[in-house]
């Protein structure tokens, strides 16, 4: 079941006079279940393409169909509810709250659906069991290392089920051997979970642990290419 359909993308920025192409009618799909990691040199869309696969930004032009609903015409309001539905992001330096300890933290985005406290509290707690910090969860951020933090960062994530989880540089703050441990989690939640991932990345290795790599230079796809070898372009 294809979960991501865009076709025929493209992205203007305007600032005055300059207009960048960020995008140039760009078309993919992504199915249910793929684990796919972005890359591309610095300035060749990839952050672009991630705001709009998750819904934080509109396109300039194209379609955009994501779990069956075309994202392009709804308003933002209808596009964050959405958002919020189906996405859990993951974000290079985590994006926790310094004041708030770790189950407080995954707690946020039930906050935002209007759950009680019991059910939150339990939900969180799943979820840092899942990334293997529940006898951390009284800690504030401060009080882990970035490898944890990054794993709170992903209980907060999937603690409201998202189908998706788009993740910019997970390990770009991280040392090679905790960036593979953060790896490591994506493949179990991909493989044990179902969830499909989407990561943009810089580095060769951290991008292999998905199951297909779609290449960007100056906002086109020039490769997407499977595990196996099976270009999807
Ligand atoms: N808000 C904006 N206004 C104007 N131009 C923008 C804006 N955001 C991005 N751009 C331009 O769009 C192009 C693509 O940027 P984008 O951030 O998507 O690239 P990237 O591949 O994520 O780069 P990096 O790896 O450096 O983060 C760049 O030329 C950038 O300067």
């Amino acid at each position: 079941m294809e979960i991501i359909k865009m076709e025929n993308i493209s992205k203007l920025y305007k600032s005055g006079q300059i207009q960048v192409e960020a995008l140039k009618d760009i078309s993919f799909t992504i199915l249910e279940k793929e684990f796919v990691s972005i890359m591309g040199p610095s300035g060749s869309g990839k952050s672009t393409l991630l705001n709009l696969v998750g819904c934080l930004d509109h396109s300039t032009s194209g379609t955009y169909e994501l779990s069956g609903t075309m994202v392009d015409r709804l308003s933002d309001s209808k596009m964050s509810d959405i958002r919020n539905m189906f996405i859990g992001f993951v974000f290079q330096n985590f994006h926790l709250l310094p004041r708030m300890n770790a189950i407080k933290n995954v707690e946020i985005p039930l906050i935002y659906r209007g759950m009680n406290t019991k059910m939150r509290k339990e939900l969180a707690e799943n979820a840092l069991e899942l990334v293997g910090l529940k006898e951390r969860m009284h800690h504030l951020p401060s009080q882990l290392s970035g490898g944890q933090q990054q794993r709170v960062a992903i209980a907060r994530a999937i603690v409201g089920n998202p189908a998706i989880i788009l993740a910019d540089e997970p390990t770009g703050a991280l040392d090679t051997k905790t960036g593979d441990m953060i790896m490591e989690l994506f493949v179990e939640l991909n493989e044990k979970k179902s969830m499909t991932i989407v990561q943009v990345t810089h580095e060769e290795e951290i991008a292999e642990y998905g199951s297909r790599i779609i290449r960007l230079v100056d906002g086109e796809i020039v490769s997407d290419v499977s595990s196996g070898g099976k270009s999807n372009v």
